[in-house]
């Protein structure tokens, strides 16, 4: 499944992340990549240990933990620190897969990649190119979202990011284990989720409501791996 979050930075954070980021040193890419990857990866990030890095990353974390349609779709129950990447001048990053394991290199926490999220940072008007593709059984899927909204797409898909020709495209992006592994449980929950809310605003809590969100939490009593 994948899920467009608006909003998860707001337009001040943005701009003060973006001033940040003007003005600090970039490293490449392929710093943080197996060896698939190294051969399609053309970009910039933040090196791992940068304090930058850290600081904004902290934020971003913090900023998706707290969005309830971030938790409802990707059912996190452990997150990497945030990365920060950059394309501009034809930078690309070709068709790979991410690792199912990752090992963040500051903190030395390992997790099993099943959500990833971009968090743009960059708004569309500001670059030619960069859309993020991802492909899953029904096509492929381009995302190019405003600056401060996040998509989050099964770390189990390929794709890619196209090559930007205009501009600089920066943004935040980050793997999350989740209490459940599987995307299509996941998206079934994220839909029952989503309709039982719906109930509750036309229904309150009603006897039907009540029941259905039983069913929601026995679901994920069932699935759920911590
Ligand atoms: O820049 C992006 O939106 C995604 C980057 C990516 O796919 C990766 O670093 O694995
Ligand atoms: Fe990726």
């Amino acid at each position: 499944m994948m899920l467009h979050i608006p909003g998860v930075l707001t337009p001040d954070q943005v701009r003060q992340f973006r001033q940040r980021l003007a003005q600090t040193d970039w490293v490449d890419g392929r710093e943080s990549v197996g060896a698939q990857g190294a051969q399609v990866k053309r970009n910039r990030q933040l090196a791992e240990g940068s304090p930058l890095a850290k600081e904004l990353g902290d934020i971003v974390a913090r900023a998706l933990t707290a969005s309830p349609l971030f938790f409802a779709s990707a059912l996190p129950l452990r997150v990497l620190p945030p990365y920060f990447n950059s394309y501009a001048g034809g930078e690309q990053y070709g068709l790979h897969i991410d690792g199912a394991v990752r090992t963040d290199g500051r903190t030395l926490q390992t997790l099993r990649a099943d959500v990833s999220t971009t968090v743009f940072l960059s708004d569309p008007e500001e670059y030619e190119g960069g859309e993020l593709v991802v492909m899953d059984s029904y096509g492929a899927h381009e995302v190019k979202l405003p600056a401060g909204d996040a998509i989050v797409y099964p770390s189990s898909s390929v794709h890619r990011v196209m090559p930007v020709t205009r501009g600089e495209r920066v943004a935040s992006f980050l793997w999350s284990q989740s209490m459940v592994r599987d995307d299509a449980k996941r998206a079934m929950l994220f839909e029952l989720d989503q309709n039982i809310q719906k109930l509750r605003a036309q229904h309150g809590d009603s006897e039907a409501v009540v029941g259905l969100t039983g069913h929601y939490h026995n679901l994920l009593r069932m699935w759920a791996e911590l």
